[in-house]
């Protein structure tokens, strides 16, 4: 299989022009509002949703449209449906793709930040300007922390409200500064917005003079994501083994989950711990000379290995723990019960799902200062660190270093309903 200029754009488009980001704030911040403003002044509403919002506001009398409706649609299905926790909505414009995760604000719904922007490039943590920072926000602002997202912004909307002073956008944004030190957050922005109006979201805005950087969508559309993900190591959890009948093919199939790999490459097995090379690297449109993560591939090895569900192809210089005891990060999710010691459950973990007990509830993270509280139990939404003990090793490392190999989902063995995030903090 030959490289094609498909493939080449396969290799260096994906990465960088695809952006997730998780909208965050507490209820009537104005998210729906913002999210709608995105999407209408990026020209992503198809013609008969910018009609209805027209009707509607004219029947209303309105000033200006009322873009939260935009969103209501999905409102409407989260709020009948339990299941829906977090909605996810795409838009693209000429520059970059966009993934939204639009996670609802209530103090209760923890679960939901963690789910929308455990996979996010970008949180967007929004104010209300009449309001500055509450515990709300320095929540938000503490789970992309833990969460390790990599990028913040700080969108304090609502700046029509408060005659578009700067001021009141300097206050906020120092108090956040000196907040956001502690928690090692590398690139946090800030932005003054009037979502409702439309000011430095879309187009930047003629009433704030005194700010002269980027709107929103300009700053969405340059902040550079392209080494987060395949600057690490080498991993490749493998999900399917994939045979062609009649043909002498056998790949192995996953999502990369770390770095780069390219025909030739040496790669190191687990559990076996044997050394082989990878004679292609195949994707449903051809083969390619190098892949990284995120990207989707099967590779083809040299030797006659037993691969299967569940094992990992890594760098042979730098494999991850095959650890069977963990600290891990929760936060816990289940209404139905809390968190303790003893507690039997499924750890899912990449392509691998293990039996674990918790050993110990070590403590609780107060997630409005950080601050590690004494715990015997975890309760619904809350986070803190426990220890697990596994049935069968799991190829991991620090979440911190990966969080796809670093992270995993808490199953309940009976229900199969999932009960907690985890962040691995330390493996043996
Ligand atoms: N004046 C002004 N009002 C705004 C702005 N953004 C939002 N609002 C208003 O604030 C109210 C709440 O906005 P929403 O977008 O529904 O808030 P939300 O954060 O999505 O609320 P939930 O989804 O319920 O959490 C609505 O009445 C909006 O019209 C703004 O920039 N300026």
């Amino acid at each position: 299989m030959s490289l094609s200029t498909d493939a080449e754009q396969q290799v260096f488009a994906p990465a960088d022009s695809l952006l997730r980001f998780a909208t965050a704030g507490a209820v009537d911040d104005g998210k729906s509002t913002l999210i709608g403003r995105l999407l209408h002044d990026s020209r992503s509403l198809l013609a008969d949703q910018l009609e209805m919002l027209e009707l509607a506001g004219k029947e209303r009398g309105d000033e200006v449209l009322d873009l939260a409706m935009v969103t209501d649609g999905l409102r409407a299905e989260r709020e009948q449906g339990i299941t829906i926790d977090v909605a996810h909505r795409y838009f693209e414009t000429a520059r970059r793709a966009f993934i939204i995760a639009d996670t609802p604000g209530h103090a209760q719904y923890t679960r939901n930040m963690v789910t929308g922007a455990s996979t996010a490039d970008l949180a967007i943590v929004l104010v209300d300007a009449r309001n500055g920072l509450t515990e709300q926000s320095r929540r938000h602002a503490v789970l992309a922390g833990l969460l390790r997202v990599p990028r913040l912004v700080l969108a304090v909307n609502k700046m029509d409200l408060v005659g578009y002073d700067q001021g009141v956008f300097d206050e906020i944004t120092a108090e956040f500064a000196r907040f956001t030190d502690e928690l090692e957050l590398r690139d946090v922005a800030a932005i003054p917005i009037s979502a409702l109006r439309g000011d430095n979201v879309v187009h930047r805005s003629a009433e704030m003079p005194w700010y002269d950087g980027p709107a929103l969508l300009e700053h969405l559309e340059q902040v550079h994501i392209d080494d987060d993900r395949s600057a690490g190591d080498f991993r490749l959890p493998v999900q399917y083994v994939i045979r062609a009948q009649g043909q002498d093919y056998r790949g192995y199939a996953g999502q990369i989950s770390g770095g780069r790999v390219h025909e030739g490459a040496e790669v190191l097995h687990l559990p076996s711990g044997l050394r082989t090379r990878v004679t292609s690297v195949d994707t449903a449109d051809g083969a390619l000379a190098e892949a990284r993560a995120p990207q989707s591939v099967s590779v083809r090895l040299a030797d006659e290995i037993d691969v299967g569900r569940g094992d990992l192809l890594c760098a042979p210089d730098a494999a991850p723990a095959a650890a069977t005891e963990l600290s891990v990060r929760v936060c816990w999710m289940s209404a139905k019960s809390a968190l303790r010691p003893g507690a039997r459950l499924l750890l899912k973990h990449t392509t691998r799902t293990v039996k674990a007990v918790v050993t110990e509830v070590h403590h609780q993270v107060d997630v409005t200062t950080l601050r590690r509280d004494p715990a015997r139990e975890l309760g619904l939404n809350d986070i803190g660190e426990v220890g697990l003990r596994l049935a069968q090793p799991v190829f991991c490392d620090p979440y911190e270093r990966n969080r796809l190999t670093g992270g995993g989902l808490l199953i309940d063995e009976s229900t199969h309903a999932t009960v907690g995030a985890v962040m691995i903090t330390e493996a043996r």
